[in-house]
């Protein structure tokens, strides 16, 4: 399997925007969030003026336009049904955007014990959350059992050892669940996220009769309520024949085996450069209903869109800080974030576009490669940028599209803190992720003079065990 490739780079699964269509102005590229305007003094988004909410908040900054969020989860029940979608929260998650899903019908499909604890936090029922992971561990299944959640999405017959353990011995009430299935089908952009072929670390492969076996053991078990089937082909699929292909493989299965439900995940694609247009939810819908239909499935279907309700609502800001002109070679235009808080471009060599959101609607001819501050060359955020020709020092900087898997996928890499994210609606500007401090930073460091092995707790005889002691 072979991941990245610098010298090839791959793109979000399109081709790249044309010349003609990369000199598009911010407004014109409809990649901004929804509610974006321009007024003589910049472009405005919720409202707000995002010179003014740089001013505020500082940068980088990630602002998310509330209303567009809010919409996309609504279009997103409009297309599948009330309790048909779980908003995929590891593409963006923090109380308020947890409380917001809640708020807007959504269910919430969670991924890890911190994804549970954040959901819980924000108030979601534990019967509208939904605990994926091909590793769950005992503390995680603790968690969900104990809450009762509406499904744990089993991944391993490991994993149901461990739920069997946990009903047994601490008698935790049995899990609900769903069992994960391995398609046969992988679909997405690129290498390292898709999900779905035989060749997976997730779920029970449908080839080779596991997936039939894992359905035997968890109806065979007094520690698990046996509800239905998932699978999930891949992220950012912008052909929704690919989906649907893997939704009718599980839709075959799932009818088969008789169970009364049916996840088929998310993936749906969404466009990262002017001139992209990806397929809606309604299209996505139609193109599973058909195939699960004719694949023997006449019953409802949930799906799990994390991206594609995230990531045109949020947008990035930054500070251009330097400009490095080399004759005949490129220009670099360094601004102050990065790697650290859109690892993607670095990853999968996803690519983005830039705006000045002082002019949005000035075209862009200037090429230039906007790069982060981190100590390393492929700290890269948009590889052959398309600038208005008058940007400078101190300009501010807009990147849309990061609101999926940018601020999820945040580090602290060069002790760099994570930025703030603000939420944004009617002309107010609240923030709902605080930036990190320097404080912060040190917050989980231990500066104790006692190390370990500690001298007196010497194992074993002869120099080895004394020099690994510390005694030697
Ligand atoms: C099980 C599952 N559901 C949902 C998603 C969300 O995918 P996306 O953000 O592409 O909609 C993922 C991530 O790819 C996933 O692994
Ligand atoms: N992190 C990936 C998506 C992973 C999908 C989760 N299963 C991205 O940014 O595209």
């Amino acid at each position: 399997m072979r991941f990245y490739d610098p010298l090839r780079r791959p793109q979000d699964g399109c081709e790249p925007a044309s010349g003609e269509e990369r000199m598009t102005s911010a407004i014109e590229s409809g990649l901004l969030p929804g509610t974006s305007e321009t007024r003589p003094e910049g472009l405005a988004v919720g409202g707000v003026l995002l010179t003014e909410l740089a001013r505020r908040f500082g940068t980088p900054l990630f602002v998310y336009d509330e209303e567009h969020l809010r919409r996309r989860c609504r279009d997103a029940v409009a297309a599948f049904g009330r309790d048909n979608v779980a908003y995929a929260s590891k593409a963006f998650l923090c109380t308020a955007m947890a409380r917001l899903a809640h708020e807007e019908g959504l269910l919430l499909d969670v991924a890890s014990g911190g994804e549970l604890r954040v959901a819980l936090h924000a108030g979601v029922p534990a019967d509208r959350i939904v605990l994926h992971g091909n590793n769950k561990d005992a503390a995680e299944l603790r968690t969900a059992m104990s809450a009762r959640v509406r499904h744990v999405v089993v991944d391993s017959f490991d994993e149901m050892d461990r739920i069997e353990r946990l009903h047994a011995e601490e008698h935790l009430p049995p899990a609900r669940i769903q069992l994960r299935v391995a398609p046969g089908v992988a679909a997405g952009a690129h290498e390292a996220i898709r999900t779905g072929g035989n060749d997976s670390k997730f779920g029970f492969g449908l080839a080779g009769g596991t997936a039939a076996a894992a359905v035997r053991r968890a109806a065979g078990s007094p520690a698990m309520i046996l509800e239905g089937v998932h699978a999930h082909v891949g992220s950012q699929v912008l052909d929704t024949a690919e989906l649907a292909a893997g939704a009718a493989a599980v839709a075959r299965f799932a009818a088969d085996t008789r169970m009364d439900r049916l996840t088929v995940g998310g993936g749906l694609g969404v466009a990262y450069e002017a001139g992209q247009t990806p397929p809606s939810f309604a299209e996505w819908a139609a193109r599973v209903r058909t195939a699960v239909r004719d694949a023997g499935w006449g019953s409802s279907v949930t799906v799990e869109p994390g991206r594609s309700i995230a990531a045109r609502a949020g947008l990035t800001l930054y500070r251009v800080g330097t400009i490095k002109r080399i004759e005949g070679v490129r220009t670099y235009i360094g601004v102050d974030g990065g790697m650290s808080d859109n690892l993607r471009p670095a990853l999968y060599g996803s690519r983005y576009e830039v705006f000045l959101p002082r002019s949005p609607r000035a075209p862009r001819p200037m090429r230039a490669r906007l790069v982060g501050k981190h100590c390393e060359s492929g700290d890269v955020i948009v590889d052959d940028a398309a600038l208005p020709a008058d940007v400078a020092v101190d300009d501010l900087l807009a990147t849309p599209v990061t609101g999926a898997y940018g601020y999820a996928m945040a580090s602290n890499y060069n002790k760099l803190p994570r930025p703030a994210v603000v939420f944004v609606r009617d002309g107010r500007a609240r923030i709902v992720v605080r930036r990190e401090t320097e404080e912060d930073l040190l917050r989980l460091d231990v500066d104790e003079p006692a190390g370990f092995p500690e001298p007196t707790r010497t194992v074993g005889t002869g120099a080895g065990a004394a020099q690994r002691a510390g005694t030697a």
